[in-house]
């Protein structure tokens, strides 16, 4: 009988890839178009993606053989995750690989809009020497607010707490004991905007939470906040944030993820002030190891007949 064929969509370890390949037919298709997927989906048993792969209805009419769609990292907003449920196939993410390095850069990202980091550092390359151009602020005393206390917020809450900061939250299923650990005060939307020196963004990307942060939630902002968002884009309005960050309300943004990536018509680009990042949150070696190791899991489990585990 051939092995089961599993497709790899997005790019994995070349070690783990291999691994799977002693057993399964592993067949590559990162880089392709839509079209290409959509030619190469209809044999596979197994898909494997990160997050540039779209996995919607029409992926899966097209694939009525496949089993299992394994994520390599936490969020699953670019898979229907539905319409996999009624076509009876798994859909396995990976929700702790890589909340660490994304905690990680988000505190770096909280450090460079306080401290001009990456302006001081081209001003020197360029030959200069102006000491005086680059005042900052200190986050020791500020307050910083965690729009979602999940696993990466509190991570994040944890670590700010670290540097003195006053930790808010606004999460609508906060958990006692993540307040508890993270010394966070749950406080409304509008309160986290209004009180908040540092927003930082850790909610999904759902149907109730694309636009959450509006006009109407930037007009709330305490003067002179800084914004960081790590999750996905389409949560912050960036055409709402720029007219923000234009008009002065907002003293700064830093930016990991866009509503489309990558992000060539977006607003925010080439404003001074904002900080963007190609959406390398997940990106360390030890991130991209264990969610690769997960997902190659959650496909091994779901061919050879084991119980999966369910998605987070
Ligand atoms: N930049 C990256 O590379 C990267 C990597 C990993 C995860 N992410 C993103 O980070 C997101 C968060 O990850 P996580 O592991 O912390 O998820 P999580 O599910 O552990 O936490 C999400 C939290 O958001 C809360 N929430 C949901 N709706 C809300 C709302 N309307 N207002 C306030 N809070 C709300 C939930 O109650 C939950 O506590 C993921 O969904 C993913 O999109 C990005
Ligand atoms: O594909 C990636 O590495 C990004 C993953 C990240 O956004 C996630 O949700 O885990």
């Amino acid at each position: 009988m051939p092995s089961p064929i599993v497709l790899v969509a997005d790019p994995l370890p070349a070690h783990l890839t291999a691994e799977l390949a002693a057993d399964f037919d592993v067949r590559h298709c990162t880089g392709a178009d839509r079209a290409q997927l959509l030619a190469a989906v209809p044999e596979a048993s197994a898909l494997l993606v990160r997050s540039a792969t779209r996995v919607d209805q029409e992926v899966l009419d097209a694939a009525p053989r496949l089993r299992v769609v394994a994520r390599a990292g936490v969020g699953l907003d670019n898979v229907d995750v539905a319409a996999a449920a009624r076509a009876g196939v798994v859909v396995a993410n990976a929700p702790y690989s890589n909340v660490v390095s994304v905690a990680e850069l988000t505190v770096g990202l909280v450090v460079a809009l306080a401290r001009p980091v990456l302006p001081a550092s081209a001003s020197v390359h360029a030959g200069h020497w102006r000491r005086a151009d680059f005042q900052g602020v200190e986050l020791a005393g500020n307050t910083v607010g965690v729009l979602g206390l999940g696993k990466v917020g509190e991570l994040v809450a944890v670590r700010l707490r670290a540097f003195d900061m006053r930790v808010l939250t606004h999460d609508p299923h906060v958990r006692d004991d993540a307040l508890e650990r993270t010394g966070a005060q749950a406080v409304s939307l509008e309160e986290l905007l209004r009180q908040s020196d540092v927003l930082t963004v850790h909610v999904p990307l759902t149907d109730t939470t694309r636009g959450l942060i509006g006009e109407r939630e930037l007009s709330w902002a305490k003067p002179g906040l800084r914004l960081v968002n790590t999750a996905r884009g389409g949560i912050v309005d960036e055409f709402a944030l720029a007219q923000a960050l234009k008009e002065g309300r907002l003293a700064g943004a830093a930016l990991d993820v866009f509503e489309f990536e990558p992000p060539l018509s977006s607003p925010l680009l080439g404003l001074p002030g904002v900080i963007a990042t190609p959406h390398i949150g997940a990106g360390t070696a030890q991130a991209q190891e264990r969610a690769g190791r997960e997902a190659v899991r959650a496909v091994r489990q779901v061919l050879t007949g084991g119980a999966p585990d369910p998605a987070a």
